[in-house]
């Protein structure tokens, strides 16, 4: 039988979960959702026998014993339990995607560095053989860390499903449109958006729009959670009611398939007679989510300076030292700059913490060029860099008026823990050979004379 449902009834030829798809708005809630009246048990978790035939199965996302503000779990009523496939696991490799601790011997990871665009090539690639690790930080054991990749897809899953039992996954595209067909529902991700895929749910991922790149973290430690404002208040910056987890949708298929799992950075696969994205209803607050980028609101200097980066944190993963997160992941957008007598782009500096950044549309106010879309940068931990040539004379002499910055969306992945470059990273993706140059021409002004240059 190969019945497919998806919340309003509507099917489609093009993809058995529908192209019609509702989300649910707030980031953290405890949501419920059915997509055949009555699956849902309600006032109680583990019925004696479930409606419609279904099994109950948890997917914690936390220890049982979190504290109860960070625990995360979502009851699953699903038509056979995910423990239901076929095959031992079966170690594969996919040689692109790396797991920390990677540290290759000949690359050096010291170094400011910058990367154009990857470009497409000839060869079909999706979700999984499309994944080109630029970056590992920590380790994968301790669960501590990331890595940075970029993706590079064509072509969809065809009855072939992933989970990432290492990390979530945060998803920022670039080009192209994807839909994440997960077991608690549909994702459909274009850029200016963003998606957060958790550790262990299983997926399928279709292109809608190809070729698509665009840049992902993958987050090893605590999950990404909001920011306290603190004195900000209640309001702006990423506001909870824009974040959207999609009601539950299900697919009645059997069809042989496989399962991979990245575990521990090994990659084993599975085989299965049935898509396991048969969750007719659930139920939790452990669960994937999509935002728009241009709904986070911008808070920044109304008078003069230039505040540091966190200003623009959309989301953080904890690392366990308080301030000190394993992940921010930081939006560089459209805002207006106002302040007076001010050197208003970033400045010159040195930080603890490792920035690698990715340029999703248009231009970046401390480097007006180079640092294009689709292409990446790295600044290492202790690493000194900040505004090109170009940009520090340009915002030097500039008049202070307001001026909207226009036509900007860049973002950082900033971790505690410095990042080290695949061989990828160093010998296969375009690096910018003469990238420090950018800072070569800044001349001496200094000339002992107090004047201002
Ligand atoms: O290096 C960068 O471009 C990112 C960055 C931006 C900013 O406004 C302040 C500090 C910082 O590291
Ligand atoms: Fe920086």
């Amino acid at each position: 039988m190969n019945r497919q449902t998806t919340p309003n009834d509507m099917t489609t030829a093009a993809t058995p979960m529908g192209t019609h798809h509702g989300y649910m708005p707030g980031f953290g809630n405890d949501f419920e959702t059915e997509a055949l009246d009555g699956a849902l048990p309600q006032g109680m978790n583990s019925p004696q026998k479930c409606n419609y035939g279904l099994y109950g199965e948890q997917l914690s996302g936390t220890a049982f014993t979190a504290p109860s503000h960070q625990n995360e779990r979502t009851w699953c009523y699903r038509i056979r339990p995910s423990v239901k496939h076929s095959h031992r696991y079966e170690k594969i490799t996919l040689p692109y995607w790396k797991t920390a601790p990677h540290i290759p011997q000949d690359v050096t990871s010291l170094g400011q560095y910058r990367w154009d665009p990857i470009p497409h090539s000839e060869q079909k690639m999706t979700w999984l053989t499309g994944m080109r690790t630029m970056t590992t930080a920590g380790d994968v054991n301790t669960q501590i860390g990331m890595a940075s990749h970029i993706y590079l897809v064509t072509d969809s899953m065809v009855d072939s499903y992933f989970y990432s039992a290492d990390s979530e996954m945060l998803i920022v595209p670039q080009e192209g449109r994807l839909r994440f067909c997960t077991e608690l529902g549909v994702i459909n991700l274009a850029p200016q958006e963003i998606a957060i895929i958790p550790r262990g749910l299983v997926y399928r991922v279709e292109v809608l729009e190809g070729p698509a790149r665009g840049f992902v973290c993958e987050n090893y430690g605590q999950k990404f959670e909001l920011p306290a404002r603190g004195p900000i208040g209640a309001n702006c910056m990423a506001n909870r009611r824009d974040f959207k987890t999609p009601v539950a949708a299900f697919e009645d298929r059997e069809t042989p398939s496989t399962v991979t799992i990245k575990w521990c950075g090994q990659f084993h696969e599975t085989r299965i007679g049935h898509s396991p994205l048969d969750v007719v209803a659930w139920h939790g607050n452990y669960c994937p989510v999509k935002y728009d980028l241009t709904t986070y609101c911008p808070v920044g200097a109304v008078l003069f300076d230039h505040p540091d980066p966190s200003i623009f944190t959309v989301l953080t993963a904890p690392s366990g030292v308080e301030g000190t997160a394993n992940i921010d992941f930081v939006l560089f957008r459209e805002r207006w700059m106002v302040a007076e007598n001010t050197f208003r782009p970033p400045w010159y500096h040195k930080n603890v913490m490792s920035e690698l950044m990715g340029n999703i549309y248009g231009q970046y106010d401390a480097k007006p060029k180079g640092f294009i879309p689709g292409g990446m940068s790295l600044h290492n931990m202790m690493l000194p860099h900040g505004p090109d040539k170009n940009a520090f004379e340009g915002a030097s002499n500039a008049e202070l008026t307001a001026q909207k910055l226009d036509n900007t969306m860049s973002f950082m992945f900033e971790t505690r823990f410095p990042q080290h470059l695949t061989e990828f990273a160093a010998k296969e993706a375009p690096l910018q050979d003469d990238y420090i140059d950018c800072w070569q021409s800044l001349e001496k002004k200094f000339d002992g004379t107090p004047g201002k240059k």
